[in-house]
Protein backbone atom coordinates (compact mmCIF):
# COMPACT_ATOMS: atom_id res chain seq x y z
CA UNK A 1 0.00 0.00 0.00
CA UNK A 2 1.60 3.07 -1.20
CA UNK A 3 0.33 6.28 1.02
CA UNK A 4 2.49 8.70 1.11
CA UNK A 5 0.56 11.60 2.25
CA UNK A 6 3.09 14.61 2.54
CA UNK A 7 5.55 12.82 0.49
CA UNK A 8 8.81 10.14 1.26
CA UNK A 9 10.42 10.85 4.39
CA UNK A 10 7.62 13.65 5.89
CA UNK A 11 4.89 12.59 7.82
CA UNK A 12 3.24 14.21 10.60
CA UNK A 13 0.62 13.04 13.21
CA UNK A 14 -2.45 13.95 11.89
CA UNK A 15 -1.38 12.69 8.23
CA UNK A 16 -0.44 9.40 9.61
CA UNK A 17 -3.69 9.03 11.40
CA UNK A 18 -5.68 9.15 8.13
CA UNK A 19 -3.84 6.42 6.83
CA UNK A 20 -4.73 4.67 10.33
CA UNK A 21 -8.45 5.41 9.41
CA UNK A 22 -7.66 3.98 6.46
CA UNK A 23 -7.03 0.50 7.74
CA UNK A 24 -10.28 0.38 9.80
CA UNK A 25 -11.60 -2.13 7.26
CA UNK A 26 -8.49 -3.63 5.75
CA UNK A 27 -7.46 -6.94 6.09
CA UNK A 28 -5.18 -8.00 9.19
CA UNK A 29 -3.39 -9.77 7.51
CA UNK A 30 -2.22 -7.16 5.13
CA UNK A 31 -2.02 -4.20 7.83
CA UNK A 32 -0.43 -4.16 10.88
CA UNK A 33 -2.82 -0.99 12.32
CA UNK A 34 -5.91 -3.54 11.17
CA UNK A 35 -4.34 -6.06 13.03
CA UNK A 36 -4.09 -4.29 16.66
CA UNK A 37 -7.33 -2.60 15.92
CA UNK A 38 -8.98 -6.55 16.14
CA UNK A 39 -7.18 -6.97 19.24
CA UNK A 40 -9.06 -4.34 20.33
CA UNK A 41 -8.48 -1.54 23.22
CA UNK A 42 -6.97 -3.31 25.79
CA UNK A 43 -3.86 -4.26 23.57
CA UNK A 44 -3.87 -0.95 22.27
CA UNK A 45 -3.59 0.30 25.75
CA UNK A 46 -0.74 -2.25 26.57
CA UNK A 47 1.15 -1.18 23.65
CA UNK A 48 0.84 2.51 24.42
CA UNK A 49 2.10 1.52 27.53
CA UNK A 50 5.43 -0.51 27.10
CA UNK A 51 6.22 2.23 24.01
CA UNK A 52 5.67 5.02 26.95
CA UNK A 53 8.06 3.31 29.23
CA UNK A 54 10.47 2.27 26.46
CA UNK A 55 10.98 5.67 25.52
CA UNK A 56 11.48 6.79 28.80
CA UNK A 57 13.88 4.18 29.81
CA UNK A 58 15.95 4.96 26.65
CA UNK A 59 15.87 8.77 27.55
CA UNK A 60 17.68 7.65 30.73
CA UNK A 61 19.79 5.78 29.41
CA UNK A 62 20.64 9.21 27.21
CA UNK A 63 20.41 7.11 23.89
CA UNK A 64 18.92 9.65 21.30
CA UNK A 65 18.32 7.63 18.19
CA UNK A 66 16.48 5.35 20.90
CA UNK A 67 14.82 8.15 22.00
CA UNK A 68 13.21 9.43 18.60
CA UNK A 69 13.02 5.67 17.17
CA UNK A 70 10.29 4.61 20.64
CA UNK A 71 8.82 8.23 20.33
CA UNK A 72 8.07 7.46 16.97
CA UNK A 73 6.28 3.93 18.15
CA UNK A 74 4.50 5.54 20.94
CA UNK A 75 3.17 8.33 18.84
CA UNK A 76 2.10 5.39 15.61
CA UNK A 77 0.17 3.05 19.03
CA UNK A 78 -1.54 6.34 20.53
CA UNK A 79 -2.60 7.60 16.95
CA UNK A 80 -4.21 3.92 16.47
CA UNK A 81 -5.88 4.12 20.07
CA UNK A 82 -7.44 7.33 19.25
CA UNK A 83 -8.67 6.16 16.23
CA UNK A 84 -10.07 2.67 18.31
CA UNK A 85 -12.01 5.23 20.87
CA UNK A 86 -13.39 7.43 18.13
CA UNK A 87 -11.02 9.94 18.40
CA UNK A 88 -9.42 12.68 16.29
CA UNK A 89 -6.16 14.35 16.28
CA UNK A 90 -8.14 17.49 16.30
CA UNK A 91 -9.93 16.59 19.60
CA UNK A 92 -6.37 16.99 20.95
CA UNK A 93 -5.03 19.77 19.92
CA UNK A 94 -8.43 21.38 20.38
CA UNK A 95 -7.42 20.44 24.00
CA UNK A 96 -3.82 22.07 23.94
CA UNK A 97 -5.14 24.94 22.57
CA UNK A 98 -7.70 25.79 25.67
CA UNK A 99 -4.24 25.18 27.46
CA UNK A 100 -2.45 27.41 25.31
CA UNK A 101 -1.26 30.37 27.15
CA UNK A 102 -1.58 29.01 30.65
CA UNK A 103 1.09 28.60 32.86
CA UNK A 104 1.37 25.18 34.63
CA UNK A 105 1.83 26.10 37.55
CA UNK A 106 -0.71 28.77 37.73
CA UNK A 107 -3.30 26.11 36.19
CA UNK A 108 -1.56 23.31 39.23
CA UNK A 109 -2.41 26.65 41.83
CA UNK A 110 -5.85 27.09 40.44
CA UNK A 111 -6.47 23.15 41.66
CA UNK A 112 -5.11 24.08 45.03
CA UNK A 113 -8.23 23.89 47.79
CA UNK A 114 -8.41 27.26 49.98
N1 LIG B 1 4.23 4.19 11.93
C1 LIG B 1 3.95 2.98 11.90
C2 LIG B 1 4.53 2.06 12.84
N2 LIG B 1 5.39 2.27 13.87
C3 LIG B 1 5.59 1.04 14.42
N3 LIG B 1 4.87 0.10 13.76
C4 LIG B 1 4.86 -1.33 14.01
O1 LIG B 1 4.58 -1.53 15.35
C5 LIG B 1 5.20 -2.71 15.82
C6 LIG B 1 5.79 -2.34 17.15
O2 LIG B 1 6.94 -2.94 17.41
P1 LIG B 1 7.05 -3.98 18.56
O3 LIG B 1 8.50 -4.19 18.70
O4 LIG B 1 6.30 -3.58 19.77
O5 LIG B 1 6.28 -5.18 17.81
P2 LIG B 1 6.00 -6.61 18.24
O6 LIG B 1 7.00 -7.09 19.22
O7 LIG B 1 5.81 -7.35 16.97
O8 LIG B 1 4.64 -6.37 19.01
P3 LIG B 1 3.30 -7.15 19.01
O9 LIG B 1 2.49 -6.57 17.90
O10 LIG B 1 3.62 -8.61 18.82
O11 LIG B 1 2.72 -6.82 20.37
C7 LIG B 1 6.16 -3.17 14.73
O12 LIG B 1 5.61 -4.27 14.04
C8 LIG B 1 6.23 -1.98 13.79
O13 LIG B 1 6.38 -2.32 12.42
C9 LIG B 1 4.20 0.70 12.78
N4 LIG B 1 3.32 0.21 11.85
C10 LIG B 1 2.78 1.08 10.97
N5 LIG B 1 3.08 2.44 10.96
C11 LIG B 1 2.45 3.35 9.98
O14 LIG B 1 1.18 2.86 9.64
C12 LIG B 1 1.10 2.73 8.21
C13 LIG B 1 0.14 1.62 7.86
O15 LIG B 1 0.70 0.38 8.24
P4 LIG B 1 -0.12 -0.97 7.96
O16 LIG B 1 -1.36 -0.86 8.77
O17 LIG B 1 0.77 -2.10 8.41
O18 LIG B 1 -0.39 -0.97 6.49
C14 LIG B 1 2.53 2.51 7.75
O19 LIG B 1 2.69 2.87 6.40
C15 LIG B 1 3.27 3.45 8.69
O20 LIG B 1 3.18 4.79 8.20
Amino acid sequence: MNDEPLGAGRINLDALYQVIQSRREADPEESYTARLLAKGTKKLAQKVGEEGVETALAAVAEDRAAVIAESADLLYHLAVLWSAREIAPDDVWAELGRRFGTSGLTEKASRKKP
